[in-house]
């Protein structure tokens, strides 16, 4: 494995932000993009599934075999990586430095077994960790219901994987430093921007 560039990920530290599907992170994150166009930068994912129409390598993200893909694994290249649907996904140790090397910081929306994957990785450095919760489940069915992309199979499955983050978050074993209750938006928003951005930016 190539040696991580740890002092441009030391000075410009990655943020990882989970939270259930539906508890807002899209919503906070596009708002934090469109106030500081310049500070931040989303890293390309690599996978293993074939690009759809208009999808280009290294932009959406970046297109490999499943051969190179497991040797970078093997080589401990990603901070975090899975499987969904048969494809393997994930976040490799380049892709975030090449937004610490911009001098921008990398956010990471990622799950919470990417999550577990990230903080437990032997030599990446520590990133910051913010966990979005819903103010509850029923209002987190509420917005999922509101949303309107989801099919009812699949509002339900999100419940219940959003109970198991919440409980996972509020565990000792969590790794957030900060747990952001999206009640009311603009709240929510303004402190999810002081834990990423300080006080006074
Ligand atoms: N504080 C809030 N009050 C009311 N509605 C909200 C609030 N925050 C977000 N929403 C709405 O909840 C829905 C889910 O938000 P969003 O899509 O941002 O969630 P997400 O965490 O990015 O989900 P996913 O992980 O599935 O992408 C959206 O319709 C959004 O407009």
């Amino acid at each position: 494995m190539a040696p991580i560039d740890t002092h441009a990920i030391e000075a410009n530290r990655p943020i990882v932000i989970s939270g259930p599907s539906g508890s807002g992170k899209s919503t906070i994150l596009k708002r934090l993009f469109e106030e500081y166009p310049d500070k931040f930068g989303f890293s390309v994912s690599h996978t293993t599934r074939a690009p759809r129409a208009g999808e280009q390598d290294g932009r959406e993200y970046n297109f490999v075999t499943k051969e190179a893909f497991l040797d970078l694994v093997e080589h401990k290249g990603f901070v975090e990586h899975a499987q969904f649907g048969g494809n393997h996904y994930g976040t490799s140790i380049k892709a975030i430095e090449d937004i610490a090397e911009k001098g921008r910081i990398c956010i990471l929306d990622i799950e919470m077994e990417g999550v577990k994957q990230v903080a437990n990785h032997p030599n990446f450095p520590k990133p910051r960790f913010l966990f979005l919760s819903p103010p509850s489940l029923e209002i987190l069915e509420q917005r999922l219901r509101g949303r309107a992309t989801d099919k009812e199979e699949a509002i339900a499955k999100r419940l219940n994987q959003a109970k198991v983050e919440m409980e996972f978050a509020e565990s000792g074993e969590a790794p957030h430093e900060k747990i952001v209750v999206n009640d009311d938006l603009e709240k929510a928003y303004q402190e999810v921007k002081e834990f990423i951005v300080g006080k006074d930016a």
